[in-house]
């Protein structure tokens, strides 16, 4: 598969995948929102500060992805440069359409949204560390996340 490029996180671009926050405030009314669109019994609300190591940069090699199927997923940059978000759509068979991913570089004032069942990368950070809050619903089940080993691919930068 040809490396595949990443491109500006806006939030024309990700829409199929969820929503892009510019301001912290627009993260609390959306998750709560999203999150009472699709509790399961039992569900709660889940809020965690993530701190991350930077990756060596650019190229990147993926061979895993997760989905939340039951829950969105925001991400609020508390202290971060860019990060990278790489998303895919559903394969027919089910599981990733990862020949179909799209990876967008988000800068620090930047946060998303990932719909509910949203195929993406876990949090990868690039040129420093960061700290992220993330938001979530979670009811302590196997259904909160999954992950799935795909047909290793590239993220590479432009040019
Ligand atoms: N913090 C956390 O839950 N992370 C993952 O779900 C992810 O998408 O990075
Ligand atoms: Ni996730």
């Amino acid at each position: 598969m040809m490396p595949l490029i990443v491109k500006a996180l806006t939030p024309e671009a990700f829409a199929p995948y969820g929503d892009v926050l510019t301001a912290p405030a627009e993260a609390g009314r959306q998750y709560f929102e999203a999150g009472l669109g699709n509790l399961r019994p039992g569900a709660h609300a889940s809020l965690s500060m993530v701190n991350r190591a930077p990756i060596d940069g650019l190229p990147l090699e993926v061979t895993l992805l997760e989905r939340h199927e039951f829950s969105s997923q925001t991400f609020v940059p508390t202290d971060a440069s860019r990060w990278l978000i790489i998303v895919c759509p559903h394969a027919p068979g089910g599981g990733p359409d990862a020949a179909q991913a799209i990876a967008f570089v988000a800068s620090g004032g930047q946060g998303v949204t990932y719909r509910p069942n949203t195929w993406h990368h876990g949090l990868t950070v690039l040129d420093r560390p960061a700290s992220f809050a993330v938001f979530m619903w979670r009811d302590g089940t196997q259904g909160d996340e999954e992950f799935v080993t795909v047909e290793p691919f590239t993220v590479a930068a432009p040019g």
